[in-house]
């Protein structure tokens, strides 16, 4: 089902064992990444989805020579990220959390300048720049100083600017907090077309379960450090499997039909009043024969509802927590992020 790993000819183009990093704050360690093993083939298009402070940027940042690992190593591109960071960054773009734009300059300048400084020649800088800056819904922006655009402006700035070059590998953190919903589908869009037109190979964080989902490609779901999880957002939805509500006429009927549910393979039964939930792989499936079942059985189901499974199920179901709550309730660890250090010059 999962086209990720990696074929014989090729050898993958990201690849991590033990990768881990640890911080010092207040005479306390912080495991932020914890023992990452990881292989990335050309051309994946791939989203680490996890809560604030699970540990994303700091593997991007790892990634991308901005930081070196406590433990473990990572191959980009085929060179090692602490023995050969100069040709690891000339192999990759990288689109940070921070702004990359010069603030006296105007968002059209800065990307032909980029464009330019890639090679393309005059026209194709301009055709490229105008594409970017339609993409994005700058183009009415791009003549204003960067310093007098908006938050979410600027964010789409940095992002078009991450793409001008079109590199091989490209990373983007958190390419779309502080975008509102039109913009976060013209990004998706953009990336969609960078990895199937281009071969690119996209590594990106988010908080966002749309955005993994919508991606597709390969989710690793990180939490606390940790890979919890490495597959399709389809894959791992069909493995938790769809949540079927039944709704009985008594509860006594309901805990009849929870026992009889229950029989059913993988299948996670709980009773709420006249409720009958149920969560099992192919429950759509399996539902009508459940029914029947219920019906000769003498418990008749009186309402059924079939919801298929999402992404934050499946975060649910594996760390006990919901990743949207998580995000609402967890924001203590944003005010951290102008505090990274910076190990070396910047890419
Ligand atoms: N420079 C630093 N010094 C100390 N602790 C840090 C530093 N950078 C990150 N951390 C801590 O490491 C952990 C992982 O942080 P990281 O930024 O990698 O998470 P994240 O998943 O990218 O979250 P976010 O979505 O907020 O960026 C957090 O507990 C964070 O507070």
């Amino acid at each position: 089902m999962s086209n990720h790993h990696t074929s014989p000819a090729t050898g993958p183009v990201i690849r991590t064992v033990g990768l881990t990093r640890h911080y010092t704050r207040n005479k306390q360690t912080i495991e932020a990444v914890r023992g990452l093993d990881l292989e990335i083939a050309p051309g994946e298009l791939v989203a680490f989805l996890g809560p604030n402070g699970a540990g994303k940027s700091t593997t991007l940042r790892m990634l991308t020579t901005l930081i070196a690992p406590t433990s473990g190593t990572a191959e980009v591109a085929g060179f090692d990220v602490t023995k050969d960071r100069a040709a690891v960054r000339r192999s990759i773009g990288y689109v940070g959390q921070g702004n990359a734009a010069g603030h006296q300059y105007r968002g059209r300048d800065e990307l032909l300048s980029q464009a330019r400084a890639h090679g393309l020649s005059r026209r194709d800088a301009r055709a490229r720049t105008e594409e970017l800056l339609e993409a994005f819904d700058l183009t009415e922006h791009a003549d204003r100083p960067v310093s007098r655009l908006s938050g979410g402006q600027r964010r789409r700035l940095d992002v078009a600017i991450g793409l001008v070059q079109e590199p091989t590998i490209l990373f983007l953190d958190e390419p779309s907090t502080g975008l509102d919903p039109q913009n976060r589908v013209n990004l998706q869009e953009q990336v969609r077309r960078l990895n199937a037109d281009l071969g690119t190979t996209i590594v990106l964080t988010t908080h966002y379960l749309e955005e993994a989902d919508a991606l597709a490609g390969r989710v690793i779901v990180i939490d606390h450090g940790r890979m919890i999880a490495d597959d399709t957002a389809a894959a791992l939805k069909s493995a938790l499997g769809d949540l079927v509500s039944l709704e009985l006429a008594s509860p006594d009927d309901a805990l009849a039909a929870a026992r009889r549910a229950d029989r059913l393979p993988g299948a996670q039964v709980s009773v709420t009043g006249t409720r009958v939930d149920l969560r099992a792989p192919f429950g759509r499936d399996a539902a009508p024969g459940l029914v029947a079942d219920l019906a000769t059985a003498g418990t008749p189901v009186t309402r059924m509802e079939v919801v298929g499974p999402t992404l934050d199920d499946v975060f649910l179901n594996l760390t006990g927590r919901s990743l949207r709550e998580t995000n609402q309730t967890d924001q203590s660890d944003q005010t951290d992020q102008t505090g990274n250090e910076l190990e070396g010059e910047a890419a």
